[in-house]
């Protein structure tokens, strides 16, 4: 039952708007109690980064997540942000099975618009509420080291060039910073074991790294409201789906959706006991989704 309706209409309004708000920090009190002292990874994809109102509404989450005692690990992506650069460089640049064909010329593109552009406007963004955030790539302290990957398209192994999966993992220094109270905001890129460049997908790494941290949960934020079981129809947004339905959808989804729903399987396959996939032109849209029952976009589990 709502305070609102609980016999008290004769309330000015402004004090029963001011009770309604109320009503919405007591439904988080649960979410509070099971999330509080838990890592959340937090992938942001670059076409969630519509505009500056939206990015700093990104950034005030993460430091509302902050100061309720969980621990929030960004990761970014940059997609947009790395095409438009190659654009202005005059270099060609195509995705095969939702991963970008990456020379060893577009490599260093793609670590100066996530490490330089991308990865450091999201750093100040957060640091406006404090001095919280800090950046890092995979290379620093090692935190990923890279392989050599290959795309998968329609069941074909096909080489993308310095695209690289997720070796290994040294969660040292993010541990480190998350012990300082501070949210590491991540870039994906790393280097392989003989010091080569390789550009790995925002998705793949944050997953990799939400198994690694044992996180409670991997968001990833992106610009559909979640998975569909048959895009582009709109009325087929899956709310929930377990990690044996995903598994048998892979082979049939396209794009982006490719390398964002193999990370949230390898994921939850990897223990991390929920991964969502959320709407980034919502603003707040993290928050909806620890915070409240519904929750918000596609949340992938081992079915029960
Ligand atoms: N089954 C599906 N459900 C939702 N989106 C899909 C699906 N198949 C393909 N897509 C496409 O995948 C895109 C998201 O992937 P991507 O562009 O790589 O996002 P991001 O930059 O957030 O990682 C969506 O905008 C949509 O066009
Ligand atoms: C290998 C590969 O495709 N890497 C991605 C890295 C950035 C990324 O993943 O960004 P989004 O999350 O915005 O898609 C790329 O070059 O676009």
């Amino acid at each position: 039952m709502s305070f609102a309706d609980n016999g008290l209409d004769d309330l000015a309004p402004n004090l029963k708007s001011a009770l309604g708000k109320a009503e919405t920090l007591i439904e988080a009190l649960p979410w509070l109690q099971r999330f509080t002292g838990s890592i959340v990874v937090v992938k942001y994809g670059g076409n969630a980064m519509i505009n500056p109102e939206l990015q700093a509404a990104f950034a005030a989450d993460m430091v509302f997540l902050h100061y309720v005692g969980i621990k929030p690990v960004v990761v970014h992506g940059g997609g947009p942000q790395i095409s438009s650069m190659l654009a202005k460089l005059d270099i060609a640049s195509e995705f095969k099975g939702g991963l970008r064909v990456t020379t060893p010329e577009a490599a260093d593109v793609v670590r100066m618009v996530l490490v330089g552009q991308v990865g450091r406007q999201l750093v100040g963004l957060i640091n406006n509420h404090g001095p919280f955030a800090v950046g890092m790539s995979g290379e620093d302290a090692r935190l990923f080291t890279a392989k050599r990957r290959w795309a998968d398209v329609d069941g074909e192994r096909v080489d993308v060039g310095r695209v690289g999966d997720v070796a290994s993992v040294n969660t040292a220094a993010v541990d480190d910073l998350i012990a300082a109270g501070r949210i590491p905001v991540v870039s994906t890129v790393a280097l392989d074991h003989d010091g080569i460049l390789y550009n790995l997908n925002a998705d793949t790494a944050a997953a990799a790294l939400a198994e690694a941290l044992g996180a409670q949960k991997l968001i990833v934020l992106t610009d559909v409201e979640g998975l569909y079981e048959n895009w582009p129809d709109k009325d087929s947004l899956l709310r929930q789906v377990s990690t044996d339905r995903l598994a048998e959808m892979l082979p049939s989804l396209q794009a982006g959706m490719v390398p964002k729903m193999e990370a949230c399987l390898r994921a939850v396959k990897g223990g991390v006991p929920q991964a969502h996939v959320i709407d980034g032109r919502v603003p707040h849209s993290t928050l909806l989704e620890v915070f409240t029952s519904e929750g918000v976009g596609t949340m992938v589990q081992e079915a029960k």
